[in-house]
């Protein structure tokens, strides 16, 4: 398959994942024969250093004309600690998404059992979770009109959301239930908002045409402790811009490092895959920065082009190297990889598959070294 894909590092160590994802995917070209071609191009505070523009025009039109955007991260101290700021890294990611239509972010979370036992959670609790989250991404309030007085002693940020943003996720979200456990958990505040009042509205009426879902509601604030108590019980989550984007935080603790969480965004034509987590600005240039999630999202990318066994090569891969504990310090405190070595481990797994083969506990790893 032939696919251009625009890739956008970012700032932190959003350059220094993406690399490693990149490394993989063109790994996967070589092994399954395929064709891809990667353009790079500034976003964030570093399209601000350069073009005083967190989202440059040559940018938003590469990833207009690719056929997937690869995302690291965004985001700058500078900006996060100068809340008068006018131009702000995030605005470019907020504006992509919008620009290109990505409503819909699906930000699968599942456990690994090497590190469930490392989890500061309850192994029973955790063990076997399973659950995806559906966030609405271009829409609420984040996207509501924005106001700061003149004295700046008072400020506004408004929340709207109409029946259409809500109906075009949700019709995603009971499709992709129907696919796994055929069960969706909307989350809303709908006890004080009026927007969850109309997403439950909206949610209700649609799941008529899914008779087979069984559909569940909860308040944000009783999801986010369930969360943690009993994940067993999520199998889709659909839930509005700014709770989906909270979840999806707490809900990497399941899963070990929010360094795991990879996530595909998905509109009516674009589609952008970035990990969920940030540009962790304290580990930019350190090499300690765990790249899988920025992997999975290359794999979540090859998924979307039903590549589903090359998707398949790269989380084999990913289990592996969990497996031998070839991870970086997030989740192995015993002794540690840097970014660059993982994605060096996978390269070799994905490119020199002959050569090994897993077997219970024990690697097979033919003419390849660890490391
Ligand atoms: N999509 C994005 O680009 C995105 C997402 C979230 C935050 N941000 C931005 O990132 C900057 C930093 O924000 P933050 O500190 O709140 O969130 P963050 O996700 O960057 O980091 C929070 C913590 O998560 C852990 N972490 C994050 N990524 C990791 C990785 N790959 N490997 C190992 N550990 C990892 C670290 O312990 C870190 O201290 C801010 O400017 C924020 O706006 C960007
Ligand atoms: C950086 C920020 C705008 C972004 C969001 O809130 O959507 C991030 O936290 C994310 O989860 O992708
Ligand atoms: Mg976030």
């Amino acid at each position: 398959m032939k696919l251009k894909i625009a890739v956008l590092p970012g700032d932190g160590i959003g350059p220094e994942i993406t690399v490693q994802a990149v490394k993989i995917l063109k790994s996967i070209a070589d092994r399954f024969d395929h064709d891809f071609h990667f353009e790079e191009a500034a976003v964030g505070a570093t399209a601000i250093d350069q073009f005083n523009n967190p989202l440059p025009e040559a940018t938003l039109d590469l990833c207009k004309e690719s056929d997937a955007i690869l995302f690291g991260a965004i985001g700058h101290p500078k900006y996060d600690n100068d809340p008068s700021a006018k131009i702000r890294p995030e605005q470019g990611l907020l504006r992509l998404r919008k620009e290109l239509g990505l409503f819909a972010n699906i930000r699968p979370v599942t456990t690994y059992s090497k590190l469930i036992e490392m989890s500061p959670l309850r192994p029973e609790r955790i063990e076997g979770v399973d659950m995806v989250i559906y966030r609405e991404l271009t829409g609420g309030i984040y996207f509501g009109e924005k106001s700061l007085n003149d004295e700046g002693t008072s400020a506004t940020d408004v929340c709207t959301y109409s029946v259409m943003e809500i109906e075009r996720i949700a019709h995603l979200a009971f499709k992709a239930a129907q696919k796994r456990r055929k069960k969706l958990t909307l989350v809303d505040k709908a006890n004080v908002l009026e927007t969850s009042r109309l997403w439950r509205k909206t949610v209700t009426a649609i799941a008529k045409q899914y008779p087979d879902i069984q559909l569940e509601f909860l308040f944000v604030d009783n999801a986010a402790m369930q969360m943690i108590l009993n994940p067993k019980q999520f199998d889709v989550i659909l839930t509005e811009n700014l709770f989906g984007d909270i979840l999806s935080d707490e809900a990497s603790v399941i899963s070990g490092s929010i360094g795991l969480l990879a996530s595909a965004s998905v509109g009516n034509k674009n589609t952008l895959f970035e990990p969920i987590h940030g540009s962790y600005p304290e580990a930019a240039g350190k090499g300690i920065a765990n790249p899988l999630a920025a992997i999975l999202s290359a794999a979540m990318l090859l998924d979307h082009f039903h590549l589903t066994e090359e998707a398949k090569a790269i989380r084999d891969a990913v289990e592996i190297s969990i497996k031998l504990n070839i991870c970086t310090q997030d989740i192995n405190n015993e002794y540690h990889y840097s970014t660059e070595k993982v994605g060096d481990f996978l390269d070799g797994l994905i490119s020199e598959v002959d050569n090994y083969h897993i077997n219970n506990e024990n690697l097979n790893l033919g003419q390849m070294t660890i490391i």
